[in-house]
């Protein structure tokens, strides 16, 4: 098992980890999830010993990675797939790992096997592509069969076939008893791999959760419903209805209905009580990207300008940081809709203010604001928006330790003291 508590992590003023605690148990494949920046690949570091923690600890099986008897054969892991000597073989390189952690040469082609690589094992890595190269991180990380496997970004580089490859091989680990930490962008393949998320925002936990826990916590099921594309009174009467009877009706961009509030059964009736046709009524469950999207929009670092034209954030003083998203709830000031249990509109759009362009902007999902006039779906005015958290103290770095050896494939430049870096 791997348990943070209280980790922190500055680079002088700058905060990457913030007072992280949490635990990824043995025998399941643990997400780990977060905007660019967001302090996965600093948390991971930690995890692995290669940068100390400004405070809190790290353990991996009760001790911190560097007191750990025999790392290799313990810990794997796959932080830069790039971090490898190119004039080297495939080969050459995993044998070189395997003699520094007295693994035996046999093991080299048996894991040279397991990731397919055996036909170029002895062609030097510099031209490898992306996703022979990722393969040949994740051969390193599994060469002292480790009980614990840390990957950053596995699937970078892959295409279908090694993406499904992958997953395969998080979940097999996992059902063998192993401990999987895995980052990743790719929402869709998080959800068909892990069973358990943590996600982090500004450095700072936002959930930790099963994947199902995770998506029915920040999404609303719904319904769609569409009328005869030919007949657009009958899309307006079908509104009116389902809105008199409770329903919280949007407009998706086909023309649809997105409709929350209301059993489908209900809807099936009020359509026929009101005369309206029916050309679509069908059962919907937010994705884990949506999910994902509505927890941590408010934490992304690094945004389009394109976005903020859109207007998906309300407009900050200027140097105000966006307050930090409420586990469970979302992300005030946002315009994102409020989770069910709230009681609020899911999908709903944001009184107040009008946005950028002089009326309400296109939400997350694509309904759009009438521009210059009142929004007929607004929900109703947004709490007050949280306080944000306050900026962290900048604090003399602390002494650093020689950082040991780095673990299997960790990138050479990050293995350096973090003074040199
Ligand atoms: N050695 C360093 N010195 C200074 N700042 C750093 C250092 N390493 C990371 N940071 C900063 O810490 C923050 C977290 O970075 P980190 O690489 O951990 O994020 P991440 O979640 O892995 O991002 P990504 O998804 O883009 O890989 C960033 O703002 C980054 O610029």
């Amino acid at each position: 098992m791997i348990e943070a508590v209280g980790l922190t992590k500055r680079y002088g003023d700058k905060t990457a980890v913030y007072n992280l605690s949490f635990q990824v148990r043995p025998g399941a494949v643990t997400g780990f999830l977060g905007p660019n920046g967001s302090g996965k690949s600093t948390t991971m570091r930690m995890v692995l010993g290669l940068d100390n923690p400004t405070s809190g600890t790290v353990t991996i099986g009760g001790y911190p990675y560097r007191k750990l008897p025999n790392a290799p054969r313990q810990v794997g892991a796959l932080l830069d797939a790039k971090a490898v000597h190119g004039g080297r073989s495939a080969r050459a390189h995993l044998l070189s790992l395997a003699q520094l952690s007295g693994i035996p040469a046999r093991r080299v082609d048996e894991v040279l096997g397991v990731v397919g690589l055996q036909e170029v094992a002895r062609k030097r890595s510099k031209g490898f592509s992306l996703g022979m190269g990722q393969r040949l991180g994740i051969a390193a990380a599994l060469l002292g069969d480790p009980q614990v496997l840390l990957f950053d970004e596995p699937v970078n580089g892959l295409d279908p076939e090694g993406i499904l490859w992958v997953r395969n091989l998080m979940k097999a680990l996992a059902a063998e008893g192993r401990t999987v930490f895995v980052s990743s962008h790719l929402m869709s393949e998080m959800a068909l791999t892990a069973d358990h998320l943590i996600v982090i925002g500004r450095g700072q936990l936002l959930a930790d959760m099963s994947v199902k826990d995770f998506i029915s916590a920040n999404s609303a099921d719904f319904a769609r419903v569409r009328t005869p594309d030919s007949e657009p009174q009958l899309r307006e009467k079908l509104s009116a209805a389902l809105t008199e009877a409770g329903g919280h009706v949007l407009p998706e961009q086909d023309g649809a209905l997105r409709v929350t509030g209301l059993p489908l059964p209900r809807i099936s009736d009020l359509a026929h009580e009101a005369d309206v046709r029916l050309w679509e009524l069908s059962p919907h469950q937010a994705s884990l990207e949506e999910a994902y999207m509505r927890m941590t929009q408010g934490v992304v670092d690094y945004r389009s300008t394109i976005d903020q034209k859109a207007g998906l954030q309300q407009q900050l003083p200027p140097g105000a940081q966006p307050p930090m998203p409420v586990p469970g709830q979302g992300q005030p000031g946002w315009y994102a809709p409020p989770p069910p249990q709230q009681g609020g509109q899911p999908f709903g759009m944001p009184a107040g203010p009008s946005g950028p362009y002089g009326g309400a902007p296109a939400g997350p999902y694509g309904a759009p604001g009438a521009v210059g006039h009142p929004n007929p779906y607004a929900a109703p005015a947004a709490p007050p928006v949280q306080a944000a958290p306050p900026a962290p103290v900048p604090q003399p770095q602390a002494a650093q330790e020689q950082p040991p050896a780095a673990p299997a494939s960790a990138p050479a430049d990050k293995t350096q003291p973090e003074d040199a870096r």
